[in-house]
C-alpha cells in the first residue's frame, strides 16, 4: 500500500558561482539571507516592479540588504512567497530573523526594563515573570493572526479568540484584582486568585497592545472594562449573579453608553430620559449615544440617564426598542464602535446601577482604574514604536550609510527612549501604590497622580507617534509595508489622548487636587 505522509525533502543546495549564472531576464535567481529564490516569472508580478530586478547588484546576487531596506520580514513568510525558494546556498545558515512566537525582544528598549536581560525590579516577582511569558505566547500565537486579519476585513474578533481568553479567565482578570476572581483559575493556574495583583493586570494589558491594532484591542473587550465595574460594584446581586458569569465566558459583551452627540463628559447635559412606569417596577429609557465602543455587538449596556433625581445608571439589555449602528471612525471597525437609539425601552427597575439620583458616583469610581489601564497601553504601544524605528533605521540605508548613522535620526531615537522610558517608570511606581492601597484610598490619593499620568503618557505618544513618522518618511503614512505599524500609530494616536479626559482637562484636576491639598500653615 502506497505511503499518504508526506516526505521531507532536504532543501537543493547551490553554490554562489552557480547562483550568479542566472542572472538573465528568462533565467533570474536571487539571493536573501541565504536563501535561493527563482523570480524569472514572479518579476512581472512584483508589486515594486520588475525593472528592479535588474539593476546591477541583483540578478544572480545576493540582494539581501536591499531586500530588507525595502521589505518587512513577513513579506518572506507569506506562502505566495515562500513558494519562490528553490534551494539555499551550500554551507551556509539563515542570520535573520522576523517575529518569533512568544519571544522577548532583543532590539534595545523594545521592551520594558524588567524585561531586559540583565536588569532588576523592585516590583516584579518571579510570579509576573512566569505569568508574562505565557501572556506573550498567547497573544502572539491566538490574538496576534486575528487581530491583523481583522484589522485589514474590519470584522470584529472572531469567537473563538474570546473563548480562549475565556478558558483563561483573561476577561476576569481585566477588571483588575478582587472578589470577582474567587474561585477562578487563572492562566491555568499560574496565579492565585489572592495573588492576582494590579502588576498581573499591567502585563495583560501590555501584551495585548503588542498585536499592534488598535481598534481590534479595543474590541477584546474594553467594553466590558469600562462597562461591567458598574455592574460588579453596584449591581444587585441576582444581577450579578446573571450577567457577570456571561460576560466573563466570553459569550455575551456589555458596553459603557454615556456619551451623547448633544454631550459628552457633561453628565448632566445628557439627554437620554428615564421614568418611572406607574407602577414603579420599570424604567422606559429614550435618547441616543454616540460613540459606543464595542456597541454594535454588545448585549448589555451600562446606560447613564437623566432621571427625576439627576443622573441614574441603568443596565439594559439588547432587545426591542434597542437599535445599534456602527460609526466609521479613524481606526478600524473591529472596535464595533456604534450610534445607538433606545426607544422606549422598557427595564426592570432592578437594573439601577447604584442610587437613584447617583449615577455620577458610579461613573466616577472606575475613572481612575480606566485611566491607568490606559497608561499601560500607551505606553506599551509607544515602545512598539521604539522597535520599529530602531529596526528601521538600521537596515534602511541612504547615502551608503544606515540611517542611524546620522546625528539627526539618532536624537529621534534619543528622544523616543527617554519618554517612553519615563512613562513605564512612573507607571509601575503609580501601579505599586495601587496594588499597597485600598479602592477607596486610591480614589483620594491616585487621583491626581494618575490624571497626571495619563496626560503625560498620551503627550509622550503623540510627540514619538510623530518622531516616528518622520524616520520612515512617506512610509510612515502608507498602511502596508515598512511602516504599516507606525502609520496606524501615527493614526489612532490623538484618541489615546481623548479617551478618560482630555490632557488639558486631566492636567487641570490633578494641579486642582494638589491645591486643595496645599498645607494651610506653609508660607513661601
Ligand atoms: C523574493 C523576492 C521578493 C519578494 C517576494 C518581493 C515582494 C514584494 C512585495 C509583496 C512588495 C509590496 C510591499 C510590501 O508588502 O512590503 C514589494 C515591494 C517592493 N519591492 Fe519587492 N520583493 C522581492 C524582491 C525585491 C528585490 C530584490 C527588490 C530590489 C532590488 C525589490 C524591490 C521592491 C520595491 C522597490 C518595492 C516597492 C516598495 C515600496 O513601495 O516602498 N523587491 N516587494
Amino acid at each position: 500500500m502506497a505511503s499518504t505522509g508526506t516526505v521531507f525533502q532536504e532543501p537543493r543546495t547551490f553554490t554562489r558561482e552557480e547562483v550568479a549564472k542566472h542572472n538573465k531576464e528568462g533565467d533570474l535567481w536571487i539571493i536573501i539571507d541565504s536563501k535561493v529564490y527563482d523570480v524569472t516569472r514572479f518579476k512581472n508580478l512584483h508589486p515594486g516592479g520588475a525593472s528592479v530586478f535588474f539593476d546591477d547588484d541583483i540578478p544572480g546576487q545576493d540582494a539581501t540588504d536591499v531586500f530588507f531596506g525595502l521589505h518587512r520580514f513577513e513579506v518572506l513568510e507569506r506562502p505566495q512567497y515562500q513558494r519562490l525558494q528553490i534551494g539555499v546556498i551550500a554551507g551556509e545558515k539563515p542570520q535573520i530573523h522576523g517575529k518569533v512566537d512568544g519571544a522577548l525582544s532583543k532590539v534595545p528598549y523594545a521592551e520594558p526594563a524588567w524585561l531586559t536581560d540583565g536588569f532588576k525590579s523592585p516590583y516584579f516577582t518571579e510570579n509576573h515573570r512566569k505569568f508574562q511569558a505565557a501572556m506573550r505566547k498567547f497573544v502572539d500565537e491566538v490574538i496576534y493572526p486575528d487581530a491583523q486579519a481583522r484589522e485589514a476585513d474590519g470584522k470584529r474578533p472572531t469567537q473563538h479568540v474570546f473563548d480562549r481568553m475565556a478558558e483563561l479567565n483573561l476577561h476576569a482578570m481585566r477588571m483588575g484584582p478582587g472578589k470577582h476572581l474567587k474561585g477562578l483559575t487563572l492562566m491555568n493556574g499560574l496565579v492565585k486568585p489572592e495573588e492576582f495583583d494590579y502588576f498581573h493586570e499591567l502585563i495583560i494589558s501590555q501584551e495585548i497592545v503588542r498585536c499592534g491594532a488598535r481598534g481590534y484591542g479595543d474590541a477584546l473587550n474594553a467594553g466590558c472594562v469600562i462597562g461591567l465595574p458598574p455592574v460588579l460594584n453596584f449591581g444587585s446581586p441576582e444581577l450579578k449573579a446573571r450577567v457577570i458569569p456571561e460576560v466573563f465566558s466570553g459569550k455575551k459583551f456589555i458596553c459603557l453608553a454615556v456619551s451623547e452627540a448633544h454631550a459628552g463628559s457633561d453628565v448632566f447635559g445628557l439627554q437620554t430620559t428615564a421614568t418611572k412606569t406607574e407602577d414603579g417596577k420599570h424604567w422606559i429609557i429614550t435618547g441616543t449615544k454616540k460613540w459606543i465602543t464595542n456597541g454594535t455587538f454588545a448585549d448589555y449596556f451600562t446606560v447613564g440617564c437623566k432621571t427625576e433625581d439627576g443622573f441614574t445608571v441603568i443596565l439594559v439589555e439588547r432587545g426591542e426598542g434597542v437599535e445599534t449602528k456602527p460609526i466609521k471612525t479613524s481606526y478600524s471597525s473591529t472596535a464595533g464602535t456604534a450610534y445607538i437609539t433606545f426607544d422606549h425601552v422598557k427595564v426592570p427597575v432592578e437594573n439601577t446601577l447604584g442610587e437613584e439620583g447617583g449615577g455620577i458616583f458610579v461613573m466616577l469610581s472606575n475613572f481612575n482604574h480606566e485611566r491607568w489601564v490606559m497608561c499601560c497601553c500607551s505606553a506599551r504601544s509607544q515602545r512598539l514604536v521604539i522597535d520599529e524605528c530602531m529596526k528601521w533605521t538600521s537596515q534602511r540605508k541612504a547615502f551608503g550609510k544606515p540611517l542611524n548613522s546620522q546625528p539627526v535620526v539618532r536624537a529621534k531615537l534619543a528622544a523616543m527612549i527617554a519618554r517612553t522610558e519615563s512613562v513605564q517608570n512612573w507607571l509601575e511606581n503609580v501601579t505599586y501604590q495601587m496594588c499597597n492601597m485600598s479602592y477607596k484610598e486610591q480614589a483620594s490619593k491616585l487621583a491626581g497622580q494618575i490624571a497626571f499620568l495619563k496626560m503625560y503618557t498620551t503627550r509622550c505618544g503623540q510627540e514619538t507617534a510623530r518622531d516616528g513618522l518622520h524616520l520612515f518618511g512617506g512610509r510612515g503614512v502608507t498602511q502596508s509595508g515598512m511602516g504599516r505599524f507606525v502609520e496606524h500609530y501615527y493614526r489612532i494616536v490623538p484618541f489615546d489622548a481623548l479617551l478618560g479626559g482630555a490632557e488639558d482637562v486631566l492636567a487641570d484636576l490633578g494641579v486642582r487636587q494638589a491645591i486643595r491639598a496645599m498645607p494651610k500653615d506653609t508660607k513661601l
